[in-house]
């Protein structure tokens, strides 16, 4: 059923949901957009309408042929909507989950493609701060690149930063995406750009491996492998695409390359990888894992555990899809983060064991999912809400402009 959106816009038909709003494909004055409605608790929150509004030069500054452009933000009675250039195709997590795996060509080029944004968005003094790949849309009307890939687009600029607020969290606190958030999130530094490289570097492996690095169990047991534990090598990985990957993935932000040279070093890479099929590797066997993990605290009442840590990005959110979204949790102590490490990183599962998908497997994730559930980890301690996400370097850049767009 088609909606007005303001006096310029009408959304027409629902594109997805996330766990912050709905994205519709609408009508501007200027041809088909997308228009990412708020969650209705969210636009009657006047704080948020007031940054929102604060925050409109910085989001629709951003102009790049990697960056999902917004060019419109709308508060117009109870609605609340950022209007998007359409990008028809899917999103990054959408074909992962489709493939498990990618050839590392077409890994490289997506990639690639993002580091560029990001170079871009660096350099006009923006941290992203919530890249994985459900905010990576590949572009399928666009011209196939290396390894058959489309241009990807990266999404979500500000998005989840106007949603967090003082209110909602607290300095205390770290919010995001747990398998993609750096080292120094996790022990309480402020976000810089290097949080993006290890974020894209994460996806990446993600890319060729088909799981996260340090992902897997409750959300606490992830915070504390990215601190403590080294990620381990992938089998049939190219030697200098593994250095590329390890130097991204380090703990000190000041090692990682930026993004300008995280871009260009993987497209160097292209032509050695051009006809390699997907990496060989099989899902580790997290089972024993999570039995070490396990803690004395029960996680509260009914909080699920899931494969890869997901909590609603706002208390009280149900977003219709299962995906991780955000999570919200306190700084870990030096205690906490020493205690349990292994050392390493999960190890690629050994032959023998099961493949992901497979009855076996699926009895493995069943009887650790509950060996979880029932023990709980002592590092998780989710709060609520927040959003951690894109925002300007620092985040102490004044008020840029107020002007909002509001239907008559
Ligand atoms: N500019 C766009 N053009 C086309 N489709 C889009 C656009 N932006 C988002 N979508 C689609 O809308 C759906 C919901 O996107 P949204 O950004 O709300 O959620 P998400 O990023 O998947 O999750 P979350 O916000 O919880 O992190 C996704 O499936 C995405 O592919």
């Amino acid at each position: 059923m088609a909606r007005k959106i303001g006096s310029r816009y009408t959304a027409n038909q629902i594109l997805g949901r996330g766990s912050a709003g709905t994205v519709w494909l609408g009508e501007g004055p200027e041809g088909p957009v997308a228009v990412k409605l708020l969650r209705e608790d969210l636009s009657s929150d006047q704080e948020l309408v007031g940054r929102f509004v604060q925050e409109r030069t910085a989001l629709l500054g951003l102009e790049h042929p990697h960056i999902v452009t917004v060019r419109d933000l709308v508060v117009d009675g109870n609605d609340l909507a950022l209007v998007m250039d359409l990008v028809r195709g899917t999103d990054l997590r959408t074909r992962l989950e489709r493939e498990r795996r990618l050839a590392p060509e077409a890994a490289v080029a997506i990639v690639a493609d993002v580091a560029d944004a990001l170079a871009a968005a660096h350099a006009a003094g923006v941290v992203h701060r919530d890249v994985k790949p459900e905010n990576v849309l590949l572009d399928m009307q666009g011209p196939l690149g290396p390894g058959g890939a489309h241009p990807a687009l990266l999404t979500d600029f500000g998005v989840a930063k106007l949603i967090d607020s003082p209110k909602r969290t607290r300095a205390t606190k770290i919010i995001g995406t747990p398998d993609y958030l750096a080292p120094e999130i996790v022990e309480g530094l402020p976000p810089r750009a290097a949080v993006d490289i290890y974020a894209l570097a994460t996806v990446l492996y993600e890319l060729l491996a088909g799981f996260t690095p340090f992902g897997g169990g409750h959300p606490g047991a992830v915070l504390r492998r990215h601190v403590t534990e080294t990620v381990v090598p992938l089998p049939g990985i190219p030697e200098e695409l593994w250095q590329l990957l390890v130097q991204c993935l380090a703990k000190a932000p000041a090692s990682r390359l930026r993004a300008s040279e995280l871009a260009a070093r993987l497209r160097e890479q292209l032509p050695l990888l051009a006809g390699m099929p997907p990496l060989d590797v099989d899902e580790p066997d997290l089972s024993e894992e999570a039995a070490e993990e396990s803690a004395p605290t029960a996680p509260p009442a009914g909080e699920p555990v899931r494969r890869r840590g997901a909590v609603s990005l706002v208390p009280g959110a149900k977003p219709d899809s299962n995906r991780d979204t955000h999570t919200s949790m306190r700084v870990p102590g030096p205690d906490e983060l020493a205690g349990g490490a292994h050392g390493t990183a999960r190890a690629p599962r050994a032959t023998g064991t099961p493949r992901p998908g497979s009855a076996k497997h699926r009895a493995t994730v069943r009887r650790r999912r509950i060996t979880l559930g029932v023990a709980g980890v002592a590092l998780a301690a989710i709060v609520g809400v927040g959003a951690y996400a894109a925002s300007s370097d620092g985040d102490s850049k004044p008020p840029q402009d107020t002007h909002s767009t509001s239907a008559p």
